[in-house]
C-alpha cells in the first residue's frame, strides 16, 4: 500500500520525477566517468582538433583529448563544488536568518536592513571581489560562491519566519512556555521548508553557474584540474574554428541547472503537507456517532450575572491601559470573571477585544505594552513573569480560526498530546489515550484516526472541536475563546458553542468570550461588556440581550445591526438571536439549542475534507 501511495505521489508530480531522473543520471556520470574515460580525457594524443566522428563524437582539443569524456569526467568535480557552496551557504544563511529572528526588536531591523544590502549587491561580483582576495584554486572559488549565497537564505529565513511567527499555533507554543529555538526548529522552520527548498534548488543552479565563470575566468579551477568552466575557457580560442569544443560543458550546464530546479519545485510540493494529496476520508465518517452520556455535574461554582466582585474573582482586571508608541488601544478597562462564569467581549472590528485578551494571556505582539493596576489569575500575577509552567497549564486559548491554530506540516496527534508529554510528563501512549476521550467527548468522530490525520484533513468544525479539547488538556482555570466561531459555518457554529457551555458546566471553567456577534454573546454569557473604542462603553448581562431589555444606545445599535433571523429554525436560530427570536423566548432563558441536553446530542453531519 505504502509503495502504491509512493507511486501515486511522484507520478502526480512530473516536476519530481523529471528533476530526479536528470540528477540521477548526471549523478551516476559523476560516478562512472572519471574511471572509465579519465584515459580518452586526460591522455595526449597527436589526433588535435578533429571535428566530430565515430571515434570522438564531439571531436578532440588541441591537445588531441576527447571533448566529449572531458566533459563528462569533469561532471563529478562541477557538481561537488556547486554542492558543497549551496550546502554552506544554505546551513549558514539559515543559520544567521533563524538568529535575527529571534534577536530584539532593533537589533533584528539592523540585521535586516544590513542583509537587505547585501543581498543587494551581485552574487558574482561579490563572488569575484572574494575570490580575487583569496587567490585563484577550487577552494577560495566554493569559498567565494557560498559567501555570496549567505544573504539569500538568512533574508527568505527570516522573512519567512516573521509571516509563521504571529500564526496561532506558535502563540500557543508561546504561552506553553516552549523555548524560542524548539518553536523555531518545530513550527517556523518545517513551515517555511518549501520556499527554502525552491531557494536552495535555484541557489544550486546560480552557484553552479558563478563557480562555472569564476573558473572561466581564470579564478576558480587550476590545471590540471578542469569543470565545466574551466573547459568552457580553453575552447574559447577555437569557438569559431571548433563549435563542437564548447557544446559539451555548456549542454552539461544548462541540463544540471533545469534538472535541480524541477527537482526544487518537486520537492517543495512533496514537503508541504497541504499538497501532498492525501486520501480523502472513507464515506460514512460525518459526525454520525454521539459520545457517552457525559455526566452531568451540577454547576457549584460560582456564576454572578454581574461582573462579580474582586474577592470571588478568580480573573481580576483592573484599570487595563495598553499601548503600541503613542496610541492607546484599550483605555482602562476593568471586569472580573469568578470561577465558571461566561463574561463575553462584544464590540466592532478595532475596539480592542482581542488585544485584551492577548494582555490577559500574556502574548501581546512586540511594542505593544500593558499597564493595569491589578490583572491577575486567583494568586498568578498576570502582570509580572508569571511562570510559564502556570501560565500555560491555568489558561487555555481557541482562536478564531481553527485551520491556523495547528501547525499544518505536524499530524494532530503530536501536537494534540505535546502539552501533556512534554509539559506533564505523560507517557506517549497514555497522552493518546486521553486525547482520543478527549476527542470524543467533544463530539469528534474516529478521534484515534484523527490523530494520525493533518490539520488540513479535518473540516473547519472538527478543527476547531479539536482545539478545544487541546485547549481544556491541562483542564485550564480560564478559556479564552477568542471569536471561536466567526469562521464557522452556522450550523457548526451552534455546535462548537454548544461545547462551550458542556466544559462551562461541567468543569465549572471561566471563559472570557470574544464575539462581534451581539447574538452569540447574549445566549452564551453571564455578564457582556460592549467596548468601542478600546473603551468599556456598556455593561450589560447575557439575559438583558436576549430580551432585548438594554439601554445603552450603542449596545441597542449593535443588537439593531445583528442579522434579522436568518432561517427559519433550529440550530441557526439558536445561534443568531434577534428580536424575532426573542418573541418565541419572551422569559429570555437561552433557546434550546444550547442547553445541556443539545450538547450531549450528536452534532449535525460534518467530517473529513
Ligand atoms: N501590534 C499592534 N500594533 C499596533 N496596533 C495594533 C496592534 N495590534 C492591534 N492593533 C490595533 O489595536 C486596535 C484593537 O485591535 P484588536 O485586534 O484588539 O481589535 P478587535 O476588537 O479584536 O478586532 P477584530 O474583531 O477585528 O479582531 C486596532 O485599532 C488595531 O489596529
Amino acid at each position: 500500500m505504502a509503495t502504491e501511495a509512493t507511486v501515486r505521489r511522484w507520478h502526480r508530480n512530473p516536476s519530481l520525477l523529471s528533476g530526479a531522473v536528470i540528477l540521477g543520471l548526471l549523478l551516476v556520470v559523476a560516478l562512472i566517468a572519471p574511471p572509465l574515460l579519465s584515459g580518452s580525457a586526460e591522455t595526449l594524443t597527436d589526433n588535435a582538433r578533429l571535428g566530430p566522428g565515430a571515434g570522438h563524437l564531439l571531436g578532440t582539443d588541441a591537445f588531441g583529448r576527447d571533448v566529449l569524456a572531458r566533459a563528462l569526467v569533469a561532471t563529478r568535480l562541477t557538481l561537488l563544488m556547486a554542492a558543497a557552496a549551496t550546502a554552506a551557504s544554505f546551513v549558514v544563511g539559515v543559520a544567521i536568518g533563524a538568529l535575527v529572528h529571534l534577536a530584539p526588536g532593533w537589533l533584528r531591523e539592523t540585521c535586516l536592513r544590513l542583509i537587505d544590502s547585501a543581498v543587494a549587491f551581485p552574487s558574482l561580483v561579490l563572488a569575484l571581489v572574494i575570490a580575487a582576495v583569496l587567490g585563484p584554486g577550487t577552494v577560495s572559488a566554493i569559498v567565494a560562491i557560498a559567501v555570496a549565497g549567505v544573504p539569500g537564505f538568512a533574508r527568505l529565513t527570516a522573512n519567512l519566519a516573521a509571516t509563521v511567527a504571529d500564526k496561532d499555533y506558535v502563540l500557543t507554543a508561546r504561552l506553553l512556555g516552549v523555548p524560542g529555538l524548539r518553536i523555531l526548529g518545530r513550527h517556523v522552520l518545517p513551515n517555511i521548508s518549501g520556499p527554502l527548498l525552491v531557494l536552495l534548488s535555484s541557489s544550486f543552479t546560480l552557484s553552479l553557474l558563478d563557480i562555472s565563470s569564476l573558473s572561466f575566468v581564470g579564478l576558480g579551477v587550476q590545471n590540471p584540474q578542469y569543470d565545466w568552466g574551466r573547459l568552457l575557457n580553453e575552447a574559447l580560442p577555437s569557438i569559431f574554428a571548433q563549435p563542437s569544443v564548447v557544446l559539451a560543458p555548456s549542454i552539461m550546464l544548462i541540463v544540471t541547472g533545469v534538472g535541480a530546479m524541477l527537482l526544487g519545485d518537486g520537492v517543495a510540493s512533496l514537503v508541504d503537507p497541504r499538497t501532498r494529496g492525501t486520501a480523502p476520508a472513507p464515506a460514512g465518517t460525518a459526525d454520525a456517532a454521539g459520545p457517552a452520556d457525559p455526566a452531568q455535574k451540577p454547576r457549584t461554582l460560582h456564576a454572578s450575572g454581574d461582573a462579580g466582585t474582586e474577592q470571588d474573582s478568580l480573573l481580576t482586571v483592573a484599570g487595563l491601559t495598553v499601548r503600541a508608541g503613542d496610541r492607546t488601544l484599550v483605555d482602562d478597562v476593568s471586569f472580573t470573571i469568578g470561577a465558571g462564569q461566561i463574561v463575553g467581549l462584544v464590540g466592532e472590528s478595532g475596539s480592542g477585544k482581542s488585544t485584551i485578551a492577548m494582555a490577559v494571556a500574556g502574548l501581546l505582539p512586540e511594542g505593544v505594552r500593558a499597564n493595569a493596576s491589578r490583572l491577575a489569575l486567583g494568586d498568578l500575577d498576570l502582570l509580572g513573569t508569571p511562570p510559564e509552567r502556570r501560565l500555560a497549564t491555568e489558561i487555555g486559548i481557541v482562536y478564531q480560526d481553527p485551520i491556523g491554530t495547528f501547525n499544518p506540516a505536524l499530524r494532530l496527534g503530536t501536537q494534540l498530546t505535546e502539552v501533556a508529554r512534554v509539559h506533564q510528563g505523560t507517557p506517549r501512549r497514555r497522552a493518546a489515550q486521553d486525547m482520543v476521550r478527549a476527542l470524543a467527548d467533544i463530539h469528534v468522530t474516529e478521534p484515534d484516526r484523527r490523530l494520525r490525520q493533518h490539520p488540513h484533513e479535518l473540516s473547519g468544525g472538527m478543527l476547531q472541536r479539536a482545539s478545544i479539547a487541546s485547549a481544556m488538556t491541562t483542564n485550564p482555570r480560564l478559556l479564552i475563546a477568542d471569536e471561536p466561531t466567526t469562521a464557522l459555518d452556522v450550523t457548526v457554529q451552534a455546535e462548537v458553542l454548544r461545547q462551550f457551555r458542556r466544559i462551562n458546566r461541567e468543569h465549572g471553567t471561566a471563559m472570557l468570550f470574544i464575539s462581534h456577534d451581539i447574538g452569540v454573546v447574549g445566549v452564551l454569557c453571564d455578564t457582556v461588556l460592549v467596548l468601542h473604542g478600546g473603551r468599556v462603553v456598556d455593561r450589560t448581562t447575557g439575559g438583558d440581550l436576549r430580551r432585548g431589555t438594554v439601554t445603552h444606545p450603542y449596545t441597542r445599535a449593535l443588537l439593531a445591526a445583528t442579522p434579522a433571523a436568518v432561517e427559519a429554525g433550529g440550530t441557526l436560530s439558536a445561534v443568531r438571536w434577534t428580536a424575532d427570536a426573542q418573541a418565541a423566548q419572551p422569559n429570555g432563558t437561552p433557546p434550546d439549542d444550547l442547553s445541556d441536553k443539545a450538547a450531549d446530542r450528536p452534532p449535525a453531519a460534518e467530517g473529513s475534507r
